[in-house]
């Protein structure tokens, strides 16, 4: 038997330009065990994703801060708090960065996240002074958010609900956001990509990088299972 997966999407799913790689339409839809698709990205993004691969849609967004598993949503988090932070930000002359649209927080729900081009130190500075908020780099936004919401705590929710222990997971992941989550899963694998922080709390590094090593990771495990 293959094991269940939590996935990380960008950064793991994903080619460098931040494509979904067409090898997740070949290796996942039929992977004969539960996939969590785990990410830093709004709700709609992941469940689109475990629906137009034709998986069940059980997901985790927002770094931890949406849980979404047979039906049953969970949400935690102070949204006030990080959008107090990007208010004080944008006082202090701070840009969230993404346009007029901005659809990367049009349905956040538990967080704000920032562009990777918006200023980093004063976000830094405006967030350090407020209670139980941090400040999250995943390599695609910076998340103000939650001290104490992660996907890894996200991922024990998920995992009751589905009558697994989060230990039976595998983990894939690329950055800081995808510690918590190989803090608990009992197997995890930062893909060569990956930054320091998830480097350094992987079981192993990959040395092949983005969906390259995603795969190769799946293949592995796939021929464990055999
Ligand atoms: O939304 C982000 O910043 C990164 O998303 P990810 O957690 O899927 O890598
Ligand atoms: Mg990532």
């Amino acid at each position: 038997m293959v094991p269940p997966l939590a996935l990380d999407i960008d950064g793991t799913l994903t080619t460098p330009t931040g494509r979904i790689d067409p090898r997740a339409f070949e290796l996942l839809p039929d992977w004969d065990a539960p996939i969590v698709f785990a990410t830093g990205k709004a709700f709609p993004y992941p469940v689109a994703l475990a629906h137009f691969l034709g998986r069940e849609e059980t997901v985790i967004a927002e770094n931890g801060g949406v849980a979404y598993v047979d039906g049953e949503t969970t949400v935690v988090g102070d949204p006030d708090a990080a959008r107090a932070v990007v208010e004080a930000f944008r006082e202090r002359g701070g840009e969230v960065g993404w346009g007029d649209g901005d659809t990367v927080n049009r349905w956040r729900e538990t967080e704000v996240a920032c562009s990777p081009d918006a200023d980093e130190a004063l976000l830094r500075e405006v967030a350090a002074a407020v209670d139980d908020v941090e400040v999250v780099d995943t390599g695609y936004a910076y998340h103000v958010k939650s001290t104490g919401v992660s996907k890894g705590r996200a991922l024990g929710v998920v995992a009751d609900a589905l009558g697994l222990a989060a230990d039976e997971f595998v983990a894939v992941g690329d950055s800081e956001n995808d510690v918590s989550t190989f803090g608990v899963a009992g197997e995890s694998y930062a893909v060569a990509n990956a930054d320091d922080a998830a480097r350094g709390a992987a079981d192993e590094v990959v040395s092949e990088g983005f969906m390259d090593g995603t795969a190769s990771v799946l293949a592995a495990l796939r021929e464990r299972a055999e």
